[in-house]
């Protein structure tokens, strides 16, 4: 793709950069729409040019577009032209260009690089690729489930008609496998259809993993004229989404093919969350306050244990941890299970139930694989099965207090479905909306093989293979997060010590 429109790397030199500047005149200018207001006259900001703070160009993450292979119909985008019927029209305000980016790590300093990479910014383009009244779209879920889902169906569908007039939106059930699955015929979404599906949880579709076979999926868009296929999932649907669109342009086949990243375990790469998440770890804390009644109740030397999902990362338990503020001890894949010696988290447990009487541990499931090993077993789509952690650490807390010849009650409670089942929340309506305003705009424009996200709370387009190289990512074990989880726990560091940035010399230089 990104070769074929004559670039050799996903990022590609764009605009350049605005370079340091003297202190500006303090008249401030009449300015539009998002036009920073601290801009002076001559459009130099004002402030304190940083000498020592390298400034460069700005390289922009190409989407592939269709407009490149196939001829576009380049029709005017006003919103829901199609669909007035004598009405006044309605117009988007804002319509994004080809250099409309937004930049990935926008954090600067002495020793960081110049040169920036973006992403193109999400939103409304001035000319259509498809004929929205021709455009036949197709909507498939995939994977775990996640709050949110609904509510991603429900604004797809309603975009398409309401906004574009599209032709048709089908919903493929049961994930990868309903596209051949003779068993889950296909499901007409229709706006009346989708009415209020955004207040439930679930996927009105249905999921499943495994079931990609690239074949049969191709002849389904081929069988059903589809031009739109939005796929809904994690890095492991984002994977079989590329070879999709890869399988459609080797095919020739003029179809967009989007994908809306949806993981309760936060760990597709570089976004600042996927839809859900912040869902997951609100409804997360109902259990955790069960676990600590249960624990300060159950006298003496309660300990509550609450198992998080979160395979390969601890965003859900670090994230419900820090905002608990009632934990004593948060297990991740990303720090190593230590239990006894001075860097071990049962001694630590011990303490915190001699100081307040009581203790509570969240663990996320891909937790302490130092210690129990990994499975060789997989799911259907190949995910690795996990031992049972939360069951270890029971028996392991209560056979360290015994061994000192303490009483303790441990109480385990597992919300991972209950967290992952729910509606989503008001924060992941807006994201669900947004994220699925967003992709049908670029679908609309022929962009293909690209995802949506919020990157620096900006709407963005990524190219999935951009999204899939690097993901499923992790927290830092050196980061802020883990680094606020042992600040509030008091729980010791298993990492090994490694001297803070900007260290305390030169913090303390002029
Ligand atoms: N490398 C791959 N190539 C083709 N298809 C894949 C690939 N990885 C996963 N899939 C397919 O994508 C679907 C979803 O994958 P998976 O079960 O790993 O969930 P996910 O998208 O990562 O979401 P979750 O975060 O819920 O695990 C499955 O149907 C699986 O067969
Ligand atoms: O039991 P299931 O449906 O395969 O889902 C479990 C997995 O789903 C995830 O939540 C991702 O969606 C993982 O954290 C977890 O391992």
């Amino acid at each position: 793709f990104l070769a074929s429109s004559g670039r050799q790397s996903s990022f590609s030199p764009g605009v350049t950069a605005a370079v340091g500047r003297q202190q500006s005149s303090r008249d401030a200018v009449s300015v539009q729409g998002d036009v920073d207001e601290s801009f002076g006259e001559e459009g130099v900001p004002e402030g304190w040019v940083l000498p020592k703070v390298p400034s460069g160009q700005i390289y922009l993450a190409e989407v592939p577009c269709l407009s490149d292979y196939f001829p576009s119909m380049n029709i005017r985008n006003d919103m829901m032209v199609q669909a007035l019927s004598g009405g006044s029209p309605a117009f988007w305000n804002r319509l994004l260009g080809p250099d409309d980016c937004v930049i990935i790590d926008p954090i600067c300093g002495p020793d960081r690089p110049g040169h920036k990479k973006a992403l193109l910014r999400a939103g409304p383009r001035p000319l259509l690729h498809f004929d929205p009244q021709k455009t036949v779209a197709a909507i498939v879920t995939c994977g775990g489930l996640c709050p949110g889902l609904n509510s991603v169906i429900h604004h797809l569908t309603e975009t398409l008609v309401k906004n574009y007039s599209a032709q048709r939106v089908i919903g493929v059930r049961g994930g990868f496998a309903g596209f051949y699955n003779r068993q889950l015929t296909p499901l007409d979404l229709t706006v009346s259809r989708v009415d209020r599906l955004q207040h439930q949880g679930g996927t009105l579709l249905g999921t499943s993993r495994g079931g990609f076979e690239l074949d049969n999926i191709i002849a389904f868009l081929r069988a059903y004229q589809v031009t739109q296929l939005y796929v809904i999932g994690g890095d492991g649907t984002h994977r079989a989404a590329q070879k999709i669109a890869m399988e459609c342009k080797a095919q020739q086949l003029n179809i967009a093919v989007a994908g809306v990243p949806k993981t309760i375990d936060n760990d597709v790469d570089m976004l600042d969350r996927s839809f859900g998440f912040e869902t997951s770890v609100e409804t997360a804390q109902a259990a955790i306050t069960s676990a600590v009644t249960e624990a300060s109740c159950n006298l003496p030397n309660g300990i509550g244990i609450v198992k998080l999902m979160g395979r390969s990362s601890g965003f859900i338990a670090a994230h419900a941890t820090l905002a608990s503020g009632d934990v004593d001890l948060c297990l991740v894949p990303e720090m190593p299970l230590v239990l006894e010696g001075p860097k071990g988290c049962l001694p630590h447990l011990m303490q915190r139930v001699h100081d307040k009487g009581y203790a509570v541990v969240v663990v996320a499931e891909g937790a302490g694989e130092n210690v129990l090993g990994s499975s060789a077993e997989v799911d259907l789509s190949g995910n690795k099965k996990l031992p049972k952690v939360a069951e270890f650490m029971q028996h392991s807390i209560e056979d360290f207090f015994h061994r000192h010849n303490l009483p303790v009650t441990c109480k385990s409670i597992d919300p991972s479905y209950t967290i992952r089942s729910v509606p989503a929340n008001a924060s992941d309506q807006i994201l669900c909306m947004q994220l699925a305003q967003n992709a049908v705009h670029a679908a609309m424009a022929g962009y293909t093989a690209f995802t949506v996200g919020l990157v620096n709370n900006k709407a963005v387009l990524i190219p999935m293979s951009l999204v899939t190289a690097t993901s499923p990512r992790c927290l830092d074990p050196y980061g802020r997060v883990l680094e606020r989880v042992l600040s509030t726990t008091l729980q010791p560091s298993t990492l090994p010590y490694r001297p803070p940035k900007g260290g305390l010399d030169s913090a303390t230089q002029p």
